[in-house]
C-alpha cells in the first residue's frame, strides 16, 4: 500500500468514526457516543470536529436514493441473521470484555441474551467507563430496525410483535406508508424509517393539493405559448406515452417570470385543476421549505424530491422561487444557505435519471428573475414571460369579469380596452370589482328605497382611470431579462 493509500484509509475510517459520534449523540445514545470517543479517542482527535453539512442519515438517504435511481429499488442494508451468528458475536463481545457471563433470555424466543455483569447490579464496566446497559439498548435498535427493513419481504407480523403491536395492525411504518401513499405500500420504505423523516414526510404531505378548483385553460386570458410548453411538459407525456419511449424526454422544468400579477400563479392553479385526476401537485413556498433547524431546510428537500418521485406523474410548483435561488455568494452567503441551494442543485439533477414518461415535472414563477442564481436559470429548460394581455385578450377578460347586470356599449368597451393598455391581468380583475362593487352599492341603495336600481350610468371608465398600472417599468425589464435569459 503506497502512502497516499495509508493515508486515505486512515481519513476514511477517522471520517465514518465522527459520522458514527455523531449518529449516536443525535440519537440520544450519549455514553455509547461517549465510549466512542474514548475507545476510538487517536481517530476523534479534539483537533478535528465534523462539517456542518453532512451526517449518517444524509449519507444513507443520498446512497438509496442514488442506488433506487440506478437499479428501480432500495438496497438492502442489513439481512436476517443466520442462526448462532448471534452468539458468535456476543461470545466475542465477552471474550473481549472478558467479564461476561451468559444466561437465557427469558422471552421464550430460544436466543442468547448478551448480559454483562461487573458487579451484582452493577453493569458498568470500569476499564473503559462503558455503560453495558447502552450496548444492549443499541442492540435492541438494530434489531428492531434490521426487522423494519425486512418488512418488504413480508415480516409485518414480527414487527407487530416486537412493538407489542399485534392486533392493532398499524405499526409505525404502516403509518409512513399511510403518509406517502393513503394506503399500505405494500414495497415498504426503509428511507423514510426513522420518526424525524416521517415528520418531515409529513409536513411535505401537507403541501400537496386536495382542492377541487373548476378552473380551465379557457379562464387564462392569453399566454398560448406558455400553456402550450406546460401541457406538452405534463399533458402529452400521459396522452401520449409512445411518443416518449426512444429516449425523448418531455419538459422536466419550467420557469415563468412576469410583472406581480400577470397570472404566473394562475397558469399554476390552471395546470393543478386541468389535471388533479392524474397528478399529484406539491405546492412548494419559501416559508416551507425554509427550516431554521440545522440541516432541516435540506432534508425536507430530499423528502420533498423523494415522495415526488414515489408520487410520479408529479408536479412541484416553486412559488417566488427567487427567495430560495438566489445568487450564491461566497462571502455573504450562510453556511446553510449554501448547503441548502447546493442540495437543490443536486436534487434537479437527479430528476434528469427518471423515467421518461412518468415523471417529475418542475414548475416555478419569479418576478425577479435577476435575482435567480445562474446555476438554477441554467437547469430550467424553458424560461418563459408571462405576457401581459393584448387588446382582444383584454376585451375578452373586462367582458367576463364585468357583472352581467352592467351593459357595456361596444364603444364603451373599446374605451375600456384602450384604458387598460399596460394592465396585468390582475389589474383588469380589480377594475371590474370596483366597477361591481359600485354595482352592488347601487342596488343595495335602490333596495332601501324601495326603488329601480341605476344601472347604466356606472362610473366604468373612472374604475379603470384609477388604476395606475405598475408593470409598465418592469415589463421592460422582463423583456429585455427575456432576450438575454429566456428560450
Ligand atoms: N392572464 C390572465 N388571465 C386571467 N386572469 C388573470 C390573468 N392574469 C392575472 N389574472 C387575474 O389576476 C389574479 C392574480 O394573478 P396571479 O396571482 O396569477 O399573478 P402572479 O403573476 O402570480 O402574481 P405574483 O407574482 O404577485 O404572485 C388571478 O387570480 C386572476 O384573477
Amino acid at each position: 500500500m503506497s502512502n497516499d493509500e495509508i493515508r486515505n484509509l486512515q481519513n476514511r475510517r477517522r471520517n465514518i468514526l465522527f459520522l458514527v459520534q455523531r449518529y449516536l449523540q443525535d440519537n440520544g445514545l450519549f455514553n455509547t457516543a461517549t465510549a466512542l470517543a474514548t475507545e476510538a479517542a487517536r481517530q476523534l482527535s479534539e483537533d478535528f470536529e465534523l462539517c456542518d453539512n453532512v451526517d449518517l442519515d444524509g449519507i444513507y438517504l443520498e446512497y438509496a436514493s442514488y442506488y433506487q435511481l440506478k437499479f428501480g429499488k432500495y438496497p438492502r442494508i442489513v439481512k436476517r441473521a443466520r442462526p448462532g451468528v448471534k452468539l458468535e458475536v456476543t461470545q466475542k463481545l465477552r471474550k473481549k470484555n472478558g467479564k461476561c457471563n451468559q444466561a437465557p433470555d427469558n422471552n421464550g424466543a430460544g436466543q442468547q441474551q448478551l448480559q454483562l455483569a461487573t458487579g451484582e447490579n452493577d453493569t458498568r464496566n470500569p476499564a473503559n467507563g462503558f455503560d453495558v446497559n447502552d450496548l444492549q439498548v443499541v442492540v435492541k435498535k438494530m434489531e428492531t430496525s434490521r426487522m423494519k427493513m425486512d418488512v418488504g419481504a413480508g415480516n409485518q407480523a414480527e414487527i407487530d410483535t416486537m412493538e407489542g403491536n399485534r392486533g392493532s395492525g398499524h405499526s409505525a411504518l404502516t403509518r409512513l406508508q399511510e403518509i406517502q401513499h393513503g394506503s399500505p405500500n405494500p414495497g415498504g420504505d426503509l428511507l423514510l424509517s426513522c420518526q424525524e423523516w416521517q415528520n418531515l414526510a409529513e409536513l411535505v404531505k401537507s403541501t400537496i393539493l386536495k382542492e377541487q378548483p373548476k378552473l380551465k385553460w379557457s379562464d387564462v386570458c392569453g399566454n398560448s405559448q406558455a400553456i402550450e410548453i406546460i401541457k406538452e411538459a405534463v399533458l402529452t407525456p400521459l396522452k401520449y406515452p409512445q411518443l416518449f419511449n426512444q429516449g425523448l424526454k418531455p419538459w422536466r422544468s419550467v420557469l415563468l417570470h412576469g410583472p406581480p400579477g400577470s397570472g404566473k400563479t394562475l397558469l399554476a392553479k390552471v395546470l393543478y385543476s386541468e389535471t388533479r385526476d392524474q397528478v399529484t401537485f406539491f405546492n412548494i413556498t419559501s416559508s416551507v421549505v425554509i427550516s431554521k433547524w440545522r440541516g432541516e431546510s435540506e432534508k425536507l428537500l430530499k423528502i420533498l424530491f423523494y415522495m415526488a418521485q414515489r408520487h410520479v406523474p408529479s408536479i412541484i410548483f416553486f412559488d417566488e422561487i427567487e427567495g430560495l435561488t438566489s445568487k450564491r455568494d461566497r462571502s455573504t452567503d450562510h453556511e446553510s444557505s449554501k448547503r441548502f441551494k447546493n442540495e437543490l442543485l443536486q436534487l434537479m439533477d437527479g430528476m434528469e435519471h427518471t423515467p421518461q414518461t412518468a415523471s417529475v415535472f418542475i414548475l416555478a414563477s419569479t418576478n425577479l428573475p435577476w435575482e435567480i442564481d445562474e446555476a438554477f436559470l441554467r437547469r430550467f429548460e424553458k424560461k418563459l414571460l408571462v405576457q401581459l394581455p393584448n387588446p382582444t385578450e383584454r376585451g375578452k377578460l373586462i367582458e367576463k369579469l364585468i357583472p352581467p347586470n352592467v351593459r357595456v356599449a361596444p364603444a364603451q368597451m373599446e374605451t375600456l380596452v384602450k384604458l387598460s393598455h399596460n394592465f396585468t391581468g390582475d389589474e383588469i380583475r380589480l377594475a371590474c370589482k370596483e366597477i361591481a362593487m359600485q354595482t352592488v352599492r347601487r342596488l343595495t341603495k335602490a333596495q332601501l328605497k324601495g326603488a329601480e336600481p341605476l344601472l347604466e350610468d356606472v362610473p366604468l371608465e373612472n374604475a379603470f382611470r384609477q388604476i395606475k398600472p405598475l408593470s409598465l417599468l418592469l415589463m421592460d425589464k422582463h423583456g429585455k431579462w427575456q432576450k438575454e435569459h429566456g428560450s
